[in-house]
């Protein structure tokens, strides 16, 4: 369990990026923090692993405080992937998966033949461990960045707009794979997002953040879905998407999330 308590982030320019916010995610399923540009969703992604730190407030793991962990350390035993995927152009696909589990001391060979299985875990032939990443496509690129998120075999993965950049075909994909992954690994996941479509599909629970990582509230799906907090969250969820809004509909026995020609977007677990 990650437990946030009461944590504010001020940066050093004075803008207050994230005010007393509290959230307790719970282990081994995927929260995801949704909110539009500039709420405060990567800055909380990162006080997990102290990329950043609060100005005040604590973040516990499994009830440690984060602080009290050495930051390297924390970080090489938590997966993270980020947009871009973050991959070393200059290293093959292999090398990229393989450098942290080398860095905390696991021989070449070994880290090597790990991140052969962790391509076939996440979906992608052997053949191209030997490539570069600028020889990947984008959709190809953020599945490396996937395994190398899991080199380690993280209790926690944190994942910050992992499928931002690639086209919606590739993206829904992905976000299947993700979903399988989940199913297989059972790790705790906190998923950042702008994309309440996403944050509903992918998202055990979800957070739906204003600026200044104000929640807006906090709930499964369907809750949300079904009960909005107020007009803020009811717009957000109706937001951009005009005859496409979401909404909740069940068929046999199923709650399922449909667009408005009924089309499925998502599961809900009831
Ligand atoms: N290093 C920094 N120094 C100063 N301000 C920062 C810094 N990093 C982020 N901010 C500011 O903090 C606020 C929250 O940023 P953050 O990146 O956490 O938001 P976000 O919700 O992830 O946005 P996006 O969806 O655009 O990535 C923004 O106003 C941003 O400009």
């Amino acid at each position: 369990m990650i437990e946030f308590r009461s944590v504010t982030k001020r940066f050093p320019d004075g803008t207050l990026a994230v005010e007393d916010f509290s959230l307790v995610i719970p282990s081994r399923k995927t929260t995801v923090l949704v909110g539009s540009s500039g709420s405060g969703k990567t800055t909380l992604l990162r006080m997990i692993n102290r990329m950043v730190d609060p100005t005040s407030g604590t973040i516990a793991i499994d009830d440690t405080d984060v602080s009290t962990v050495d930051p390297v350390k924390l970080r090489r035993s938590i997966g993270y992937v980020m947009q871009n995927s973050g991959l070393l152009p200059h290293r093959k696909v292999v090398d990229n998966v393989a450098t942290v589990p080398m860095l905390r001391g696991t021989r070449k060979r070994e880290a090597r033949a790990h991140a052969l299985t962790l391509l076939d875990t996440v979906g992608l032939d052997r053949s191209l461990a030997d490539k570069y990443p600028s020889q990947l496509s984008g959709g190809q690129q953020q599945r490396v960045g996937v395994a190398r998120g899991l080199a380690v075999d993280p209790n926690i993965l944190l994942m910050d707009e992992p499928f931002g950049a690639v086209d919606p075909l590739v993206r829904a994909e992905l976000q299947q794979e993700l979903l399988r992954l989940q199913g297989e690994l059972d790790k705790t996941v906190v998923f950042v997002t702008h994309d309440i479509d996403e944050a509903f599909l992918l998202g055990d629970q979800v957070a739906i953040l204003k600026t200044g990582g104000r929640v807006a509230q906090i709930g499964t799906p369907s809750e949300i879905l079904a009960q909005p907090a107020d007009d803020f969250v009811a717009s957000f969820i109706g937001a951009d998407r005009g005859r496409r809004a979401l909404h909740l509909t069940e068929i046999d026995g199923r709650r399922l999330v449909v667009d408005s020609e009924g089309r499925p977007a998502g599961v809900l677990a009831s």
